[in-house]
């Protein structure tokens, strides 16, 4: 078994794996054409670096937080780029309950960097969200170099670190003549870009054009001396950093070391994930149960990197009672596979390709499952692989409380509620006297501007009528909107107390009515 797969269950580290190799902000990035509206690599970096310039070093408070969301009122946030990263953050609806809008706006820079062409950076999960502003310390293109290298040093970066990643950040996308006019004095020039490609580049770009005196930086060259704050950091040390930013592998080490330690500036009592750069070996999709007539099925995947075409790939289980069962085949093989999309290939990252596999396992409702593991023949006469959390078993922590994923179901109303929604029927294990409750997660913001703050509300659940009562199991339902994506689940039967959390629904596949007015 391969140490690059976590421990199962790990919410945080397969959520920060699958959105950063299968999640839709590389579709969104992808592209990385000269800077215009439909652009959006330069504004992602651009607000992740923000959002960062509140870190204090001294006191430790700050840092990349999501704070930006409550900062675009003042001066320094000025930008049309901001609200609009911030809009394509909460459209992609990858929020979570422990996947916060700071963790998004850190992948998107890694991502926009990557599709330019810059490095590939590794990705830290488990920054938290600030609930308010942090200081106004984003510098502003005015003010002095003494005033900027402090608010460097403030942030962890000192001089030769400030000139650094400047040249880096602004070697991407400009200046919008909308948000700066005394920068830009002529309104027919939207935009202006800092160098003469849109890469991510030192060939042809912020650093070499600069030293050449052929750059048309703005705040290099503009009209404006006051607002020329990247040639007065630029120069600050005779040219001397710039010139070695020359050497595209000085400038592509560099940058890629500098825009990690940015991205990963959090508050000090934020602890980060280890550092994900390639996909997980192994990745094991939420169980999803159903029980009906005395029978407990369970649909999983297990995402198989480079994976063999000749492989067999096998899901044990073991009882309630821990106990392995042959005789009555407490084994199934997959029931297929698919090849997995890595969307990351979007933005010019290959990371090899994967296989993934489905199960479908019957199992008896009695003795139920208490854990599940897989075996990996690739009959090519190796041993077989186990994957089996290094020796623990994938253990279901109780089989008395799920989500009843055949149960459950979409629902759209005829006019004229026009309604959407899914019905979750949640089995417990009791009779109808049972209370049950979910905790429902929904990363749809209802509002139009930001801050775009996710939807978190506790339904009580119902019996459901439509469902009744089968072998140990009674039923409990309640409505929630479809873009929900995680459920924490409580019931209680009898004086005992079960609890799920961290349901994942975005991989369980109920069906969608649609219900005509007839
Ligand atoms: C003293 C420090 C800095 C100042 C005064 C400054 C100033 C500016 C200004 C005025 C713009 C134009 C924004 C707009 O029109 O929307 C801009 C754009 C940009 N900045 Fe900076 N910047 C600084 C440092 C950085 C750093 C450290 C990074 C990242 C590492 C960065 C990344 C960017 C990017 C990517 C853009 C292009 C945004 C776009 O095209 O939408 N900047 N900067």
């Amino acid at each position: 078994q391969s140490t690059s797969t976590f421990q199962w269950p790990n919410a945080l580290l397969g959520w920060a794996d699958k959105q950063l190799f299968e999640g839709p902000l590389s579709i969104l990035v992808a592209g990385c054409s000269a800077r215009d509206d439909t652009t959006v690599a330069a504004q992602w970096l651009r607000i992740a670096y923000h959002d960062m310039s509140t870190h204090d070093i001294d006191n430790g408070l700050g840092g990349l937080d999501a704070s930006i969301q409550f900062e675009l009122d003042r001066p320094q946030n000025v930008g049309e780029g901001m609200a609009a990263s911030l809009n394509d953050f909460s459209e992609v609806l990858i929020n979570s309950p422990f996947f916060g809008t700071a963790d998004v706006i850190a992948l998107g820079a890694i991502l926009a960097v990557a599709t330019c062409g810059g490095p590939f950076i590794p990705f830290r999960a488990g920054r938290i969200d600030a609930t308010v502003a942090g200081p106004a310390t984003v510098p502003q293109p005015q003010e002095s170099l003494a005033t900027h290298t402090e608010d460097f040093r403030q942030m962890g970066f000192n001089a030769t670190e400030m000139i650094t990643l400047v040249a880096c950040g602004h070697t991407l996308g400009g200046v919008r003549q909308v948000d700066f006019p005394d920068i830009i004095a002529d309104s027919e020039e939207a935009f202006v870009d800092f160098d003469t490609t849109p890469a991510f580049d030192n060939t042809i770009s912020s650093v070499s054009e600069y030293l050449q005196n052929t750059t048309q930086n703005v705040l290099v060259v503009g009209p404006n001396v006051t607002t020329r704050s990247d040639f007065r950091i630029f120069s600050s040390d005779g040219n001397a950093t710039m010139q070695s930013l020359l050497d595209s592998n000085t400038f592509t080490q560099t940058c890629a070391d500098l825009l990690e330690r940015m991205i990963n500036t959090v508050p000090s009592d934020v602890t980060l994930t280890q550092a994900i750069s390639e996909p997980f070996n192994y990745v094991v999709s939420e169980p999803l149960f159903s029980y009906r007539n005395d029978t407990l099925s369970m649909a999983t995947t297990l995402r198989v990197l480079n994976a063999s075409s000749s492989a067999t790939v096998t899901l044990f289980w073991a009882d309630r009672e821990g106990s392995f069962c042959p005789s009555t085949g407490c084994s199934v093989e997959s029931s297929g596979s698919e090849q997995v999309l890595f969307d990351i290939n979007f933005v010019g990252v290959d990371v090899g390709t994967a296989e993934r596999y489905q199960f479908n396992a019957t199992i008896n409702g009695a003795t139920s499952i208490s854990k599940f593991w897989f075996e990996i023949d690739n009959n090519d006469g190796s041993s077989p692989i186990t994957i089996d959390n290094n020796g623990a078993g994938l253990v279901i922590q109780q089989d008395s409380l799920f989500v009843d994923n055949s149960r459950s179901a979409g629902f759209s109303l005829p006019a004229p509620s026009f309604k959407t929604f899914n019905t979750i029927v949640v089995a417990v294990r009791g009779d109808a006297t049972a209370t049950a409750s979910i905790i429902v997660f929904d990363p749809f913001s209802p509002n139009t501007a930001p801050p775009f703050l996710p939807v978190v509300s506790t339904v009580d659940l119902v019996l459901d009528e439509t469902n009744p009562p089968d072998g140990d199991f009674t039923f409990f339902a309640g409505n929630i909107s479809r873009t929900a994506n995680f459920l924490d689940l409580t019931a209680t039967s009898a004086g005992t107390t079960y609890t799920q959390i961290n349901f994942d629904l975005s991989v369980t596949d109920f069906p969608f009515i649609i219900e005509s007015s007839s």
